[in-house]
Formats: C-alpha cells, sequence, structure tokens
C-alpha cells in the first residue's frame, strides 16, 4: 500500500467512518439547520442594505404626486430624475412615463464627448495645373482653423497609394478622424482619374471588403473643374468625373456627403464658385466641430445616385383628427363675437415658449362669421387654447408630414419645388410667370386654421377649422424668426441629397420669396400686416392666398407684393359644394371680397386663383366665370388642374381620379374662358403657360408692353415703391418681359434646367406631402 500523501492526511478519514450510515442518521436536523441559517442570513440582508425600488401602490395623498408616480407601472424602471426636473414636471403635471432605458447616445453626441482632432485632407488630380492651384490655395486657406483641426494636408492622387487612403481611413496612431475634399478636373482622354475611379468601384464591389469601408470618414465633399466651351452640360460631360467620383465616395462612405458636390467652369466661374463651395464647406466643418457629425439629412441624404423622382418622402398623409379644435357650434360663435382686432393685443404671446392658457381676463374671440360691427364684447371664456398644442395629434401629424409647427398656430415647409430647383430641376409655375426662383422662396402660414373645408385641400379634417380666432396669438417677430429659422433648417436637411447644386444651396440660404399659402388662412391672422411689413423689411416679397371669407380683414390688409383670392367656383351653389365653407353668409362674403379686389387693383397686383375640379367646376363655369372676372377686373387670372393627392379626406369628399383634368382640358377651359373674357370687351389674353404644374396664366392687357406680355415683378422696385411711402401701382413694378418659353404655346419649361420624367407619372395621385404647389 503506498504511503498516504500530506493532502490525504488532511482530508477527513473517509474510509474510517461510513458516510451513508451517518447521513441516514442525522439527516433531518442537517436539513432543517441548513434551513434556518439560509433564512437568517437573507432576513439581515433585507433589515441592513438600502435599496431603490419603485412602488406601485400610490403614494400617500400629494394630488401633486400621485398624478406622476400613478405612471408607474407603464414601465418597470426606475427614473432617477433631478430636483430641478422633478420640480417642473410637477408645475406642469404632464402624462409622464416613467423609467425606460438609459438612454444610449447617438454616434454624434459620443463624438462630440470624444477629443478627438480632425484632419482634412486635400485630394486633387491635375493635368494642366489649374486644380492643383486650386487645392494649395484651399489648403491654405483651410490653415487657419483652430481648436480640433490640424493644418490640412494637400495630396496628389497621382503619388498616392490608394489602399492607404481609400479602402480605410488612415490608420493613425493618436485619435484623429479624418474629413475628406476632392479637387479634380474632367478629362475624356485616359488619365490617372480612370484609374482612381476603377479603385473606387473595385473597392465598392469586392466581396472581401465591406461596401462602406470609408464610413469611418467625418464626410466627403467633391468639387468639379470642366469647361463648359467643350462640354456646355452635365449631359455633354460638364465634370463627368468629379460627378462619378462624388457617386463613389457616397457609397464608399455609407452616405457622408457633407455639402453639395460643386462644379466649375475653369475658363469663367471657377473662382467664384469654388469659393462658395469653400464657404458651405466650412459652415460644415464647424458643424462638426461643434457637434461631432453631420446632423440631420432628409430622406436620401448622401445617396450615391439621384432619384428620378423629385421627391422621395413617402406620406400616407393620414392626419388624425384634433377633436380639441373642431370648430365651436355656430350660435355659439356668433354669441361671442367681438370684431376689435385691438383686443387682441391682450392675448399676445411674444416668446415661443410652449404657452399655457392665459388669464381669463385675457381672453377674447374674434367672429368673422358677420362683419357687423355693432357686436357686444363677449363673455369672457375660462381659459385661451393653442390652437395646435404640442400634445396634440395635428402637432404630431403635421410635424411627421414635415411641417415644422411654430409657436402655436403656424407652420412652414419646404415645397417639392424648393427640393426640386435645389437640384437643378425646374420651379414651380411662379418662376415661368413671375420670376419666382422655388429653392429661395419659403412656404408658411401664420393661421394653420381655415374657415373652409374645400373639398381638394389635402389638410381638411385634419387642420383646426373654425369661423373666430380663438386661440392664443403669438407675437409676429416670434413667428417671423421661428418660420426663417424652420425654412432654413429645413435646407440645410437637404445637404447631402446626391444632385443638390452647391451655388443653388448656397443662394437658397437667403430667403427672397414667401408664399403664404401652404394651408390654413392667412389673413386670419390678427397681426398679419406686422408679419407682411417684416418680410418686405428684409425684401422678401409676399405672395398672400386668401379664400375670399374675410372681407374686412382683406379691407384693412396692406399692400402685399401679389394678393390672391381663391376663386372656387363660379355659382353659390358650387361653391357651396366645393368649398364647404362654415360661415352661413359665404356667398356675401365671397362677393364682397371680390368689390374690395376691384378696389385695391391700382395698389398692388390682384389675381384670382381658379382651382379646376372635373365635375365640380369647370363644365359649363366659363361664363360665370367670366362674370366674376367682370365684378374684380383682376391683374391675372391664374387657372390650375387639382393636384389629387388620394387621402381618405379627398375620397370621402366625393372626390376620385376622375376629377382631375387633363393638361388639354385646361387649356380648353383657358380658351373658353379668353373667349368669354373677349366676349365682354375685357381686355384680357392667355399670356403664359407651365404645362409641368397644369396651369396657365391669363393676363389684364396692363401687363402687355408693345404686344409682349410683362408678367414677371421687378422685386427691387417693388420694395423702393414700398419704402418711398408714396402711392405706387401694379405697373410700378412690373417686370422685364416674360421669357419666350413661359409664354402661351410653348410649355413653360426653363431650357436651363434638367427635365425629368417621372415613370408612370400621367395621372397618378400625389402623397400630400407634395401637393403644396397647389396653392
Ligand atoms: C484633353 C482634355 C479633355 C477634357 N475633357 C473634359 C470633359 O470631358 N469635360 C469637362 O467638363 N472638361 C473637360 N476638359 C476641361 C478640363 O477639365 C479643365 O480644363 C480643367 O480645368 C483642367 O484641370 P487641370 O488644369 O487641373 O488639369 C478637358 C480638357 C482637356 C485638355
Ligand atoms: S410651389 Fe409655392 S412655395 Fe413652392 S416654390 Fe412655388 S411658390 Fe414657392
Amino acid at each position: 500500500m503506498p504511503q498516504n500523501t500530506w493532502a490525504q492526511e488532511l482530508l477527513w478519514p473517509v474510509d474510517r467512518i461510513d458516510l451513508v450510515a451517518v447521513w441516514h442518521t442525522y439527516r433531518i436536523p442537517i436539513i432543517l439547520s441548513t434551513f434556518t441559517i439560509l433564512c437568517i442570513f437573507r432576513a439581515y440582508l433585507h433589515l441592513s442594505v438600502p435599496r431603490n425600488k419603485v412602488s406601485f401602490t400610490p403614494p400617500p395623498s400629494s394630488p401633486i404626486l400621485s398624478s406622476t408616480k400613478s405612471k408607474a407601472p407603464v414601465n418597470d424602471v426606475v427614473e432617477v430624475r433631478t430636483v430641478a426636473e422633478k420640480s417642473s414636471a410637477v408645475q406642469k403635471a404632464p402624462r409622464r412615463i416613467v423609467g425606460g432605458l438609459k438612454k444610449r447616445k447617438s454616434s454624434e453626441e459620443q463624438l462630440t464627448t470624444n477629443d478627438h482632432q480632425i484632419q482634412v485632407l486635400i485630394f486633387f488630380s491635375t493635368l494642366t495645373g489649374t486644380t492643383e492651384r486650386a487645392a494649395k490655395t484651399l489648403g491654405q486657406e483651410l490653415r487657419n482653423r483652430t481648436g480640433r483641426f490640424l493644418e490640412p494636408q494637400v495630396l496628389d492622387l497621382a503619388e498616392l497609394d490608394y489602399d492607404d487612403y481609400f479602402i480605410s481611413p488612415p490608420k493613425s496612431e493618436t485619435d484623429v478622424q479624418y474629413f475628406y475634399l476632392l479637387l479634380l478636373p474632367t478629362f475624356d482622354i485616359d488619365t490617372i482619374l480612370d484609374t482612381f475611379l476603377e479603385q473606387l468601384q473595385e473597392t465598392h464591389n469586392d466581396f472581401r471588403i465591406d461596401t462602406a469601408p470609408l464610413s469611418g470618414l467625418l464626410g466627403f465633399s467633391v468639387f468639379g473643374f470642366g469647361d463648359r466651351e467643350g462640354w456646355p452640360t452635365e449631359e455633354t460631360g460638364f465634370c463627368s468625373q468629379a460627378k462619378d467620383v462624388d457617386r463613389w465616395m457616397a457609397k464608399l462612405t455609407g452616405r457622408k456627403r457633407a455639402y453639395p458636390l460643386g462644379m466649375g467652369d475653369a475658363k469663367k466661374d471657377a473662382a467664384s464658385r469654388l469659393s462658395d463651395w469653400k464657404q458651405g464647406v466650412e459652415d460644415v466643418l464647424d458643424l462638426i466641430a461643434e457637434t461631432g457629425g453631420l446632423g440631420e439629412g432628409v430622406v436620401g441624404s448622401g445617396d450615391a445616385v439621384e432619384s428620378d423622382v423629385e421627391d422621395e418622402e413617402e406620406d400616407d398623409g393620414e392626419v388624425v383628427f384634433d377633436d380639441e379644435n373642431v370648430a365651436l357650434p355656430k350660435s355659439k360663435a356668433k354669441k361671442d363675437s367681438v370684431n376689435d382686432v385691438e383686443d387682441l393685443g391682450k392675448g399676445l404671446r411674444t416668446d415661443a415658449s410652449p404657452s399655457e392658457a392665459a388669464e381669463p381676463s385675457d381672453t377674447f374671440e374674434v367672429d368673422f362669421t358677420t362683419y357687423s360691427k355693432k357686436s357686444k364684447p363677449p363673455p369672457a371664456p375660462p381659459v385661451i387654447k393653442e390652437m395646435v398644442p404640442k400634445s396634440s395629434p395635428t402637432y404630431t401629424a403635421l410635424t411627421k408630414q414635415g411641417y415644422t409647427v411654430v409657436g402655436s398656430h403656424s407652420g412652414v415647409k419646404i415645397c417639392r419645388w424648393t427640393k426640386s430647383a435645389l437640384r437643378g430641376r425646374g420651379s414651380c409655375y411662379k418662376y415661368s410667370f413671375y420670376g419666382i426662383a422655388s429653392h429661395q422662396c419659403m412656404e408658411t402660414t401664420p393661421s394653420l386654421s381655415c374657415s373652409n373645408k374645400c373639398v381638394f385641400c389635402w389638410r381638411h379634417g385634419t387642420n383646426p377649422v373654425g369661423t373666430t380666432w380663438r386661440w392664443v396669438v403669438d407675437a409676429p417677430d416670434m413667428i417671423f424668426n421661428g418660420v426663417k429659422a424652420g425654412h432654413y433648417q429645413k435646407i440645410k436637411m437637404m445637404r447631402g441629397v446626391p444632385g443638390v447644386r452647391a451655388e443653388r444651396f448656397e443662394e437658397a440660404m437667403r430667403i427672397r420669396h414667401c408664399a403664404l399659402s401652404l394651408v390654413g388662412e392667412p389673413i386670419s391672422y390678427p397681426y398679419i400686416n406686422e408679419f407682411t411689413s417684416m418680410l418686405h423689411a428684409e425684401h422678401i416679397s409676399s405672395f398672400l392666398v386668401c379664400n375670399a371669407q374675410h372681407p374686412d380683414q382683406l379691407a384693412t390688409l396692406k399692400p402685399v407684393t401679389q394678393l390672391y383670392v381663391s376663386i372656387d367656383a363660379s355659382n353659390k351653389e358650387s361653391l357651396r359644394k366645393i368649398d364647404r365653407p362654415l360661415h352661413r353668409d359665404f356667398w356675401e362674403r365671397f362677393q364682397r371680397c371680390l368689390e374690395i379686389l376691384r378696389e385695391r387693383r391700382f395698389e398692388q397686383r390682384t389675381v384670382f386663383r381658379l382651382t379646376l375640379v372635373k365635375g365640380f367646376n369647370i363644365e359649363d363655369e366659363a361664363e360665370g366665370y367670366a362674370d366674376l372676372v367682370e365684378k374684380g377686373l383682376p391683374c391675372f387670372v391664374e387657372i390650375k388642374g387639382v393636384t389629387y393627392c388620394g387621402t381618405s379626406s379627398s375620397a370621402g369628399a366625393g372626390l376620385t381620379m376622375q376629377n382631375v383634368p387633363f393638361y388639354e382640358e385646361v387649356c380648353a377651359f383657358v380658351e373658353a374662358l379668353n373667349a368669354a373674357l373677349a366676349r365682354r370687351g375685357l381686355g384680357y389674353g392667355i399670356a403664359a403657360e407651365h404645362a409641368h404644374s397644369c396651369c396657365i396664366l391669363i393676363a389684364s392687357d396692363r401687363f402687355r408692353v408693345d404686344g409682349k406680355w410683362h408678367t414677371r415683378i421687378d422685386y427691387e422696385a417693388f420694395f423702393r415703391c414700398l419704402e418711398s411711402g408714396k402711392p405706387f401701382t401694379p405697373e410700378d413694378y412690373m417686370g422685364p418681359e416674360t421669357p419666350e418659353w413661359a409664354t402661351w404655346g410653348k410649355g413653360g419649361f426653363d431650357p436651363r434646367d434638367e427635365r425629368v420624367h417621372r415613370k408612370g407619372k400621367n395621372k397618378k395621385p400625389l402623397p400630400e406631402s407634395k401637393v403644396e404647389e397647389l396653392f
């Protein structure tokens, strides 16, 4: 037998004891005592360790606490809030969901908190030296950036090993992040650029490499040099290689286009274009330094290839009706009426913070139902509500559809034509007719509420309606600053969209025109005159559309650049059917608005806006419309086929695709109307068209000079007239001759823009988000 080891000595002498026998004898006391020890230990832990646990039992009788604590069961994780947060929650007593996972920092936030330095790399290629010089100058100019920026490096693509930079971002020992700028000429002969492009393509297609291996870059932007003398258009090859590189870089970086592709003609405008592009790139670099990322972009931002549709947003257009904002019963509205707009000052809100209800003594209500001055001030209702409170479904729906709701009753959104013009694909009909560049046009409304429920309006059933202003009033400067900020913010989000032209992007950062339409009724906003004055003070022109239902407000409206009334029908029955007005005296109001327009036709440009809806207001109505023109004698009559957005609300109003007239039908109607005007001896003629928007312009002979139409506007002359303080007429700011391509029979598409034919576009419902041009 082997000797016992030291370990065996230490062990219980198992061989000498019958363990099984011991167990059988003592098992009950062993089990009981083990259980007791465990219980004592657990009780000790329970009593001695403080714990942080949600109690789902309502706390004792604090009315404030109960409003928040009772929501606790919604989530089962504890939320730790600061004293300040708690007290603000107590004040506002909002619906609060307690708990939630710890918020993960977005990648951008993570970047902001790190100490990464930013290295700008400027790549160039050259044959005859132009691009090299530009790249070196750019390197010098970007040198002055301090803080997190390292000195920029200028690199010749002819001398690089592409693998060091274009398979993955350069490896650096320190924490450096890279931003690429590529300055490239184009050659239709074989050069190093062909090799470079092949390399980019191969890297993207190589199955061993991630398809976006450069996604670790902070961003990139490309500027191309070309020659328009030999390659006049992009189709014929102007800057084609820069465009290709931009496309491949978008793929390789996983859509990190930081600024639109810039292009310049080396013999003409390259220097100024490059300088604008550089300015834009610098703004983005500032943004990156500040936030760590490129910021938000619209759908499609950074994509490699431009889509063939003008606006890719998808929108089901369904909006939840906000019960809170349903119109008051008419009897009530009438009873509470007061016409003194001055009283509104009492309820004026001057800051953008979400307002709570005003004091009961500050309440007011303005009645637009009648223009009698006799009504007495109303008994004060208990509180003034906001028209579109942040918590309302309307607010959620509007923001989901791309609106920025400013304050509590104003909205701003960029229209599809603004996006189209940014991409050089054409402006809306207002460019052809009046010279408005869509990328410099802001579409907004200071009142999201309206007093009609027109069958073709893509918002009815969603927006507040009412005959009276019974909401909190936001101050005009707050709205003005808010809508501008909202507009610019939305333009900036287009920065990464493929096809956006750098020079148009630059121009878009200066609003030149404002279309006060969008949705709702702008003149029901009590401070509309103050608002338009602010626009004019910044030399922003104003096109204001109203629905011919507020004669008092129309009469006191100060001159705008162009004043519209919507003429949706030629007779009372038809108007009732199509506009579904809330006012009982809608026809009288309508008539009175026409009279006012007639009176004011020598103060400003006046326009009738006809929206043709087949089966509602076209058939046999040309004569009736001619009578209305005779009554109002507008400077212009714009006729437009309705755009169908296919929402349930329009369907509910009995509208289908069958109600959308073909362009030929609109043309036939316009010719009939023109003939009817001629029969009455009125001096009008068909001046211009924009077939793409299904829109035609009839103009008064006042705007025909030496047989040529002058429908365009001299905007600077308009501001001069306004600032002179003297009376002036529309002829005083009549612009140059209407361009040939915009005149009747020529189609109206600006030949400088690129025409994009959408596949299967003919007579297809447009999503709501694309129907802004309706007004
Ligand atoms: C042989 C040759 C071919 C060219 N092909 C194109 C072209 O296809 N598209 C274009 O926009 N410019 C074209 N250009 C113009 C150049 O891109 C332009 O002059 C550029 O500024 C040259 O840059 P670099 O001086 O840095 O080499 C061509 C120029 C040459 C000399
Ligand atoms: S559709 Fe309206 S908002 Fe858009 S560019 Fe034209 S005028 Fe401006």
